[in-house]
């Protein structure tokens, strides 16, 4: 790529446009169609698999593993991110907005006082007084 991000600048808006100057320079665009685009990420996904794969669980920060296997994580990682903000980017999404509301969603879809402690799905959460609605029907968090 024609220009190298500080660790500490990287934004998903610089990402997008490095990922679009690096298609744009090789002629790529083309080739970037969101179909192309969603296969190519699904198949960096099946690469990152590839590393735990067989490994059973592992624990968190990889004490045990090598350098070089901790770099290719860190390239897999990054080509999935890469493809993501890229497919982002040629559907039209802002990916930072969009993002952003996703957390809000999040949060009301899983409030803190009804799954602490619990990795039970929203839709398994049984509701609290305010999440009824006047007809005594249950309101849904995510509206
Ligand atoms: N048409 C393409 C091909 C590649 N890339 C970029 C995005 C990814 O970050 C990386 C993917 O390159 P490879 O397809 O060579 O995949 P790997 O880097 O995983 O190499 P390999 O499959 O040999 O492990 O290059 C791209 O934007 N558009």
């Amino acid at each position: 790529m024609a220009e190298v991000v500080e660790r500490e600048e990287v934004t998903l808006q610089k990402l997008k446009t490095m990922m679009a100057d690096f298609a744009k320079e090789r002629d790529w665009d083309q080739f970037h169609s969101p179909r192309n685009l969603l296969l190519a990420m699904v198949g960096e996904v099946g690469e990152l698999s590839e590393i735990f794969q067989w490994k059973g669980e592992v624990p968190r920060g990889l004490p045990d593993w090598k350098d070089e296997e901790k770099q290719h994580l860190g390239e897999e990682l990054s080509d999935v991110l890469l493809y993501l903000v890229r497919l982002a980017d040629i559907c039209g999404i802002d990916l930072g907005k969009a993002v952003l509301s996703k957390l809000e969603l999040n949060a009301k879809k899983y409030p803190v006082k009804l799954c602490k402690g619990s990795s039970r799905k929203h839709t398994e959460i049984s509701c609290c007084e305010d999440d009824f609605n006047e007809n005594g029907g249950k309101e849904d968090p995510t509206k």
